[in-house]
């Protein structure tokens, strides 16, 4: 059985039965520790939001009044130029993303699961490092992410 570092297989006289315990930590757990799975990854973000979004609102536009298509069309132009290479997602992201983090270039920096919006997080940890997302829907509005570390 495959264990993360410092964890060990200890048996339980109490319960009969194993449980697995950190040596460093002095963490306990009846439930195998996930080996492997990403505790947090860093990524940058391009949001385009939508009329229905949660705040249809940035500091780029006050009130966003585009359809969900529209938002969609438009996220679907700029994956196209950054799969092709004429730009990159941070510097589409400072221009035109509808996320206060345009100001940082999209980047959200490091963030664990349960942080972000369920949809955001899953794709966020689904992807290797320096891939791009397809669009993702959040009820911020459709996102295209890269994973960066
Ligand atoms: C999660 N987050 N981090 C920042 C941020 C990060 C770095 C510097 C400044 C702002 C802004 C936000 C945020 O929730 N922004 C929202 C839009 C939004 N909704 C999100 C859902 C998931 C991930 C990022 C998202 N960003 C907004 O501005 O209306």
């Amino acid at each position: 059985m495959e264990l993360p570092p410092n964890w060990e297989i200890r048996h339980s006289r109490t319960y009969g039965k194993d449980y697995y315990f950190n040596t460093l930590t002095k963490e306990s757990r009846w439930d195998a520790p996930p080996v492997g799975d990403k505790e947090r990854v860093r990524a940058s973000h391009l949001l385009v939001k939508h009329k229905d979004s949660r705040r249809p609102s940035s500091w780029k536009e006050e009130n966003i009044t585009r359809t969900k298509e529209e938002a969609l069309a438009i996220i679907q132009e700029y994956q196209t130029k950054i799969q092709s290479g004429e730009d990159t997602l941070s510097a589409l992201a400072t221009n035109l993303s509808d996320c206060s983090s345009a100001k940082r270039g999209g980047d959200l920096g490091y963030f664990e699961r349960g942080q972000m919006q369920k949809p955001f997080e899953d794709a966020a940890f689904a992807l290797e490092v320096g891939q791009l997302s397809e669009p993702v829907w959040t009820d911020s509005g459709c996102h295209l992410i890269l994973r960066t570390a």
